[in-house]
C-alpha cells in the first residue's frame, strides 16, 4: 500500500516539526529557563542578539540595563543567564565552585598551555593553586625581604626620580602608561627577581613597544572568545577575521616573558647574591612542579617532559604578569583621576601619609620604606582604594561559569528559578557595584562611605575604615570563591605603595581627561587610553 504522503516529504515535515519544537516551542515555553525574564525578545530562541552586543562592545551596559528592568536573574540566551544578587547569585555560582566556561581557555592560553586562570576543571586548578597561592598571601608579602628590596628600588631609583623630573618640567603628561609600567615592574620583579624582571619605568622605548603590543589586540578578542568555531570555519574559507599581526604580537609577548623566565632560572641555578634578585614566585612554582612530577602521589595528573613543564611555568607566569599589571594600572588611573578632582582630599591623604615612619620621600633622605603593615592600615588610603575598585572595577565584565549537571536554584529568597545543568551563567561587578540599595548614590566616587568617625579620647576624633555588612558582601572587585583573584594582596600592596609615593610628594591636577570613561569590556581601561595630568611637588 502506498503512503498518503511520499517518504521524502514526510521526512521533511517531521524534521521541520522537530526543529520547531527544539528551537522554538521548547526554549520559549517548556525549558525551565522560560520562566526567567528574557533580556530581549529573541533571548529565548537565539544567542545572536547578545553575541552582537558583545561584538559591538556594549555587553556590560546591556546586561546592567536588563537587571534594572527585570530583576536579579535574567535570561541572555537559550542556554545562558546572568545573576545580580549575593544570596542565590554570586554565593551559589562562585562560592559553589561552578566550573569555568570555555570562554577562558579560548582566550587565555599561552604557549599552547592553560594556566590557573584558564583551567576549566577544579582538579588541575587546585593542584596548581596549592603550588603558588602561599607566595601571594598577605603575611608572605608583608614579610618578604625580596619584595621590600624590590619595592625600595622601584620607588626610590625609578619612580620618584622620574616623577620629580616630570614635576619640575611643569609639562602635562599621560600618566596611564607610567602606571602600567610601574605595576608591570612590581609584578615581574616579584615573579622573576629585580635583575630578571622588567624595567619599563626607565626604558621608555620598551615600555611604549610593549604597551602597543598588549593593547593593539584588544578589539580582536571577540572572535576567539565568543565565536571560536565560526572563526576557524571562516579561516578555513580563507576569511581572516583576526589579522595575522595579532598572532605576531602574542608571540612577541610570549618571547619577552620567556626571557624573564630564563633569567629567573639562571639566578635560581647560580644562587641569589642580592635578596632583591630572588625570583619568589618563579622559584616556588618551578620547585613545586619538579617535586610534583617526581612524586608518585595519586593526585598527580600528568608526567610532563621538561620542555612541557617549562612552557607550563611560562604560561602561568605570563598570565600573572598580564593579570597583575593591567588591572592595577587601570585602578590607579581612575584613583588619580578621582583624587585630582578633589584637592582637599589629596591634602587629607597627604596628612595621613606623613604619619608613616619614615614617610616615602624622594632622595636619599629616606632610605627605607615604611612597613607595608602600616601602609596597609591607613584608613583613608584604604577607603580610597576600596571605593575606586568599586566604581571603576578593572574587571567589571561577566565572569562566565557553567551550572553543574545536577542543576541549581538561582535568585534571592522567594524569587528563585530552577536552572538545569550545562547553562552558562555569570555575574558582573559593574552591576553588583551599582546597586543603589547597598551603595547610596552608586555612581558617585565617595571614599567616605567606607569610613566611620570615632571618638579618640583626648586626641579628639579619628576615622576608621569599615568594610562589613551588605557593602562588603556586594563588593566583588576580585571575584569570590575558589577562582577568586590569587593576586589580590599583591595588587593592594603595590597600589598602596604607589599611591603613597605619589601623594606624599606631589599633587596632581587634570589637564585633559577626554576618553576617561571605561570601555565596555571584561577588563576595562579608559576608552582614550590616557589621562593627561600635571604634577606639582609639595
Ligand atoms: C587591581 C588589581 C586586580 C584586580 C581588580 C583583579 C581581579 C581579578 C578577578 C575579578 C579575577 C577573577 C576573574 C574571573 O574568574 O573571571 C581574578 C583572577 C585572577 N587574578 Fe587578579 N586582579 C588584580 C590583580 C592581580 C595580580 C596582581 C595578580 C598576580 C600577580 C593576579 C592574578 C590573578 C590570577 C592568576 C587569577 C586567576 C585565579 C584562579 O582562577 O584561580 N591578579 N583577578
Amino acid at each position: 500500500m502506498a503512503l498518503p504522503i511520499p517518504l521524502p516529504a514526510l521526512s521533511a515535515l517531521l524534521l521541520t516539526l522537530l526543529c520547531i519544537y527544539k528551537f522554538l516551542i521548547y526554549p520559549l515555553f517548556l525549558s525551565p529557563l522560560s520562566k526567567i525574564p528574557a533580556a530581549h525578545p529573541l533571548a529565548a530562541v537565539s544567542s545572536l542578539w547578545i553575541v552582537y552586543k558583545r561584538y559591538s562592545f556594549c555587553e556590560l551596559a546591556t546586561i546592567h540595563d536588563a537587571h534594572q528592568r527585570l530583576g536579579e536573574v535574567v535570561r541572555l540566551g537559550p542556554g545562558e543567564v546572568s545573576v545580580n544578587c549575593v544570596r542565590g547569585g554570586i554565593q551559589t555560582v562562585y562560592g559553589g565552585g561552578f566550573e569555568k566556561h570555555d570562554w577562558y581557555p579560548n582566550m587565555f592560553t599561552n604557549y599552547g598551555h592553560t594556566n590557573m586562570f584558564s583551567m576549566i576543571t577544579s582538579k588541575p586548578h587546585s593542584i596548581r593553586k596549592r603550588m603558588i597561592s602561599a607566595t601571594y598571601s598577605k603575611t608572605t608579602l608583608q614579610s618578604s625581604a625580596a619584595l621590600a628590596a624590590q619595592s625600595h628600588s622601584i620607588l626610590h631609583s625609578r619612580f620618584l626620580p622620574l616623577l620629580t623630573r616630570l614635576a619640575s618640567s611643569n609639562e602635562p603628561f599621560n600618566i596611564f602608561p607610567l602606571l602600567s609600567a610601574i605595576t608591570m615592574d612590581f609584578v615581574t620583579c616579584y615573579l622573576f627577581g629585580l635583575s630578571s624582571g622588567s624595567n619599563l619605568l626607565q626604558k621608555e622605548e620598551e615600555r611604549n613597544h610593549f604597551l602597543h603590543l598588549y593593547h593593539c589586540r584588544r578589539s580582536y578578542n571577540f572572535w576567539p572568545q565568543e565565536m571560536p568555531r565560526m572563526k576557524a570555519w571562516l579561516e578555513w574559507f580563507g576569511v581572516k577575521v583576526v589579522p595575522s599581526w595579532v598572532g605576531d604580537a602574542n608571540e612577541e609577548i610570549e618571547k619577552w616573558t620567556m626571557g624573564m623566565v630564563e633569567g629567573a632560572e639562571r639566578v635560581r641555578e647560580t644562587g641569589v647574591e642580592d635578596v632583591a634578585d630572588s625570583p619568589t614566585v618563579y622559584a616556588q612554582l618551578a620547585g613545586s612542579m619538579v617535586k610534583a612530577s617526581s612524586s608518585s602521589s595519586p593526585s598527580k595528573v600528568e608526567d610532563p617532559t621538561p620542555e612541557t613543564e617549562r612552557l607550563q611555568i611560562a604560561s602561568e607566569l605570563l598570565d600573572h604578569l598580564a593579570a597583575g599589571f593591567d588591572t592595577s594600572g587601570i585602578t590607579l588611573v581612575y584613583l588619580i583621576h578621582c583624587l585630582s578632582l578633589r584637592p582637599k582630599l589629596q591634602s587629607a591623604l597627604r596628612a595621613e601619609l606623613l604619619t608613616l615612619s619614615p614617610p616615602i620621600l624622594p632622595s636619599s633622605s629616606s632610605p627605607n620604606l615604611p612597613s607595608p603593615k602600616y601602609i596597609d592600615a591607613l584608613p583613608l588610603l584604604n577607603a580610597i582604594v576600596q571605593e575606586t575598585l568599586r566604581l571603576h572595577a578593572a574587571i567589571p565584565g561577566p565572569q562566565p561559569r557553567v551550572t553543574p549537571a545536577s542543576g541549581c536554584k538561582l535568585g534571592g529568597e522567594g524569587k528563585e528559578f530552577w536552572v538545569p545543568g550545562g547553562v552558562r551563567c555569570s555575574a558582573q561587578a559593574w552591576s553588583l557595584h551599582r546597586n543603589g540599595e547597598v551603595y547610596a548614590d552608586p555612581g558617585e566616587w565617595r571614599p567616605e562611605r567606607w569610613l566611620v568617625e570615632e571618638e579618640d579620647g583626648e586626641l579628639g576624633k579619628k576615622v576608621r575604615f569599615v568594610c562589613e555588612g551588605e557593602m562588603a558582601r556586594w563588593w566583588w572587585a576580585f571575584g569570590s570563591g575558589g577562582r577568586m583573584c590569587v593576586g589580590s594582596n599583591l595588587a593592594i600592596y603595590q597600589m598602596k605603595m604607589i599611591v603613597a609615593a605619589i601623594y606624599t610628594c606631589f599633587t596632581t591636577s587634570i589637564v585633559d581627561d577626554e576618553g576617561i570613561e571605561q570601555c565596555d569590556l571584561y577588563t576595562a581601561p579608559p576608552r582614550g587610553n590616557k589621562l593627561m595630568v600635571k604634577l606639582e611637588a609639595v
